[in-house]
């Protein structure tokens, strides 16, 4: 099997006097569209922030591209920065930016392109999130959860990342607004060749687009493969967790398809 695209082990992630992570071992390959689980404070953000480069590892090592995180240079850092995206669970849009200066951005920090560039760039990832041209010259706080996400999207794949990190994308989505969402990932995993991570309580997300499924408890990954899979786990926790009413109706509706 070819390398994977990041690579846990023992990862071992502190936040006060809290050991999140405990020897945590986790592979994810590249193209899979692999979702976090676990319950409420399990710690699926901290992990995908430590994955992001956001949060530094008491112990243990990540590998990005065969790449060890702990020992980067400052740019081979950049480097790496450069080929993700990140989509924060509230947007984290600049408030004081129009959603086109939002996405573009990132690629004034990062590329010395031409400013026509940078804009003709970014109005084609806000096509590509699915958000209509009259959007871009919005501010945040005109936009409806909905557009927010798209927003967010739209700027997470600025730099035309090769890892896409998502932290709970379809949350506060109505259903349909949700669905579509998720639609839009798996396309753009398609259209782009994204390696996804997704933090998800969504159980409609977890059956129909997770290729993959992490689930963390007491500071590592309980289990791991997909939904089916995990119906089926000896670990109490993630059969309590795939044993829940929401769990089961969204997985019966995946059967049936
Ligand atoms: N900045 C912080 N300072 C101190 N503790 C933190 C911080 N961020 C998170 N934690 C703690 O780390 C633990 C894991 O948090 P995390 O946000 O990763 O959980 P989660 O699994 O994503 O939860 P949820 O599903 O509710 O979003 C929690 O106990 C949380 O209180």
């Amino acid at each position: 099997m070819a390398d994977p695209a990041i690579r846990i082990r023992n990862l071992v992630t502190r936040l006060g006097d809290r050991t999140v992570h405990n020897e945590l071992n986790l592979d994810i390959q590249a193209g899979c569209l692999t979702a976090i689980a676990g319950s409420s404070g399990s710690g699926k953000t901290v992990l995908l922030r430590a994955m992001a480069l956001l949060l530094q590892p008491v112990a243990g090592t990540i590998e990005l591209f065969g790449q060890a995180t702990t020992t980067l240079s400052r740019s081979a850092e950049r480097g790496l920065r450069g080929r993700m995206g990140v989509m924060f669970q509230r947007g984290a849009l600049f408030t004081g930016m129009t959603v086109l200066d939002n996405v573009a951005f990132p690629l004034r920090e990062h590329t010395a392109l031409p400013r026509s560039a940078v804009y003709e760039i970014a109005r084609l990832k806000l096509r590509l999130a699915g958000l209509a041209p009259e959007a871009a010259t919005l501010y945040p706080s005109e936009l409806s959860g909905g557009m927010t996400k798209r927003a967010a999207l739209a700027r997470s794949l600025a730099l035309d990342p090769d890892l896409l990190f998502l932290d709970e994308p379809t949350a506060g989505l109505d259903p349909v607004g949700a669905t579509a969402f998720d639609k839009l990932i798996v396309h753009l995993r398609n259209l782009l060749g994204l390696t996804v991570i997704l933090v998800t309580h969504d159980p409609v997300s977890l059956w129909e687009i997770a290729d993959e499924i992490a689930f963390i408890g007491a500071g590592r990954v309980l289990a791991s493969g997909p939904a089916q899979a995990l119906t089926q786990s000896l670990e109490p926790a993630v059969r309590c967790y795939f044993g829940g009413a929401r769990m089961q109706r969204a997985g019966a509706s995946w059967d049936q398809k």
